[in-house]
């Protein structure tokens, strides 16, 4: 296990503390949302109360994307939800920085500019490597302790992520150590377990699937969103044109490795029962044997619901990703609501994916035993995969 926070003598040291603060924007200056920054604030509550000098590092979007853009609104907002004073500088490793990291008092945070301005940061390197960048090779020396909280990043062998454990005693914050035990102890929790897997990142969920059934890991997996729908071809339903375009606009593989899984596994996997469409403005719920529709299938119907909940009822652990169908319309949030309610119900919930989060409050879904701050990284871990950030950190 990692070393956390727990181990990290504090006071007056300058710590730098890699976070995951990248955020919906509604322009430059305005974050549509700041659920991932409240996701850092134990951490960095924790770090201010010990009288450590904590610089923050982050990334915002990716270099030529709408989303690129400075850390100054992170840190006006992080200095609303702290307690302690919170500056922002404009440059990341600059001597200008440098030397605000020098002059932070005990008990302040600095947050430093969007790493990924400088196109190393943007780079996947070897560790050893990411040790010589210029962020790294700079920034280090002002530092006295590194702590790693961008769970949601630590998928990424960037500079930041990978580089800064080579130069300096290293420490994982208090969100990655809830997502490693969590996410890391699934094969120990409460079976039946039962995956739910929706969405659109149909290759990934395939993956996902093909992963947690030849593991053992999952008793039952069950399908919805475009996921379900690519199973439905699979299986020979003919959706219709619409409903199949849009599979393999996502993927076109997908069918093809859904049917393997669908040979191998067919026991374990369960596809939907019914679909919505919209029709003259109408949701409308077409069983499978009535289709093809001309329309595409953008929700699971009732009769799916009904029979997914009577899977989850049973299970011991429910890991959802990604929603049941378009939840951003009125006319197809259904499927998802009530699935994800069924998922309340059980004991042990746990929901992947930082996009399904954000969907899930809008929906006022709320209670899940976890929900995971990272979309790839949570993935990669719920597919055995490892994480390169976490790698590097000090047992
Ligand atoms: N049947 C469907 N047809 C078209 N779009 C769908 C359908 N079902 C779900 N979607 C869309 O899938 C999108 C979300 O899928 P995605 O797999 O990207 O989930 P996510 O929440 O972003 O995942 P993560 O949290 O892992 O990043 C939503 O915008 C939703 O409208
Ligand atoms: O939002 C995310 O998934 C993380 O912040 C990582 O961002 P990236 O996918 O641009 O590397």
């Amino acid at each position: 296990m990692v070393r956390t926070l727990d181990s990290l003598d504090a006071a007056g040291a300058a710590v730098g503390v890699r976070v995951d603060i990248n955020s919906p924007l509604t322009d430059a200056a305005t974050l549509a949302d700041d659920a991932r920054l409240r996701a850092h604030i134990e951490t960095l509550t924790e770090l201010a109360a010990a009288d450590a000098r904590t610089v923050v590092i982050a990334h915002q979007g990716r270099p030529g994307g709408d989303e690129f853009g400075t850390l100054e609104p992170h840190a006006e907002r992080l200095d609303e939800l702290l307690d302690a004073p919170v500056e922002y500088c404009d440059a990341t490793f600059s001597a200008d920085a440098r030397s605000r990291v020098r002059g932070l008092a005990p008990g302040g945070l600095l947050v430093l500019e969007n790493t990924r301005f400088y196109s190393e940061e943007y780079m996947q390197w070897e560790p050893s490597e990411a040790a010589d960048t210029h962020l790294v090779a700079k920034l280090a020396p002002v530092l006295d302790a590194y702590v790693n909280d961008a769970f949601a990043a630590a998928h990424r062998s960037q500079p930041s992520l990978v580089g800064f454990p080579q130069r300096l005693p290293s420490y994982a914050g208090r969100v990655m150590e809830t997502e490693l035990e969590v996410l890391g102890s699934i094969g120990g929790s409460p079976e039946p377990r039962v995956y739910v897997l929706g969405g659109a990142k149909v290759a990934d969920s395939i993956d996902v699937a093909r992963s947690v059934l030849e593991r053992g890991l999952a008793d039952a997996v069950v399908t919805a969103g475009i996921v379900g729908n690519a199973f439905l071809l699979a299986d020979g339903v003919t959706l219709g044109a619409a409903s199949a375009e849009i599979v393999n606009d996502r993927s076109p593989e997908a069918v093809k490795q859904a049917g393997e899984l669908l040979d191998e596994f067919g026991h374990r996997l369960y596809l939907p029962r019914d679909v919505a469409v919209e029709r003259d403005g109408e949701r409308v719920e077409i069983d499978t044997e009535s289709l093809p529709a001309a329309e595409p299938a953008m929700d699971i119907g009732a009769r799916t619901v009904s029979a997914y909940a009577d899977i989850l009822e049973d299970a011991g652990t429910v890991i959802l990703n990604g929603p049941a169908g378009v939840f951003e319309n009125d006319l197809f949030s259904f499927g998802t609501r009530e699935l994800y309610e069924a998922a309340l119900r059980t004991d042990h919930s746990i929901v992947g994916g930082g996009d399904t989060a954000a969907a899930l409050r809008s929906l006022g879904l709320e209670g899940f035993t976890h929900v995971s701050t990272g979309g790839g990284a949570a993935l990669r871990m719920l597919t055995g995969g490892t994480l390169p950030a976490v790698e590097v950190l000090d047992d």
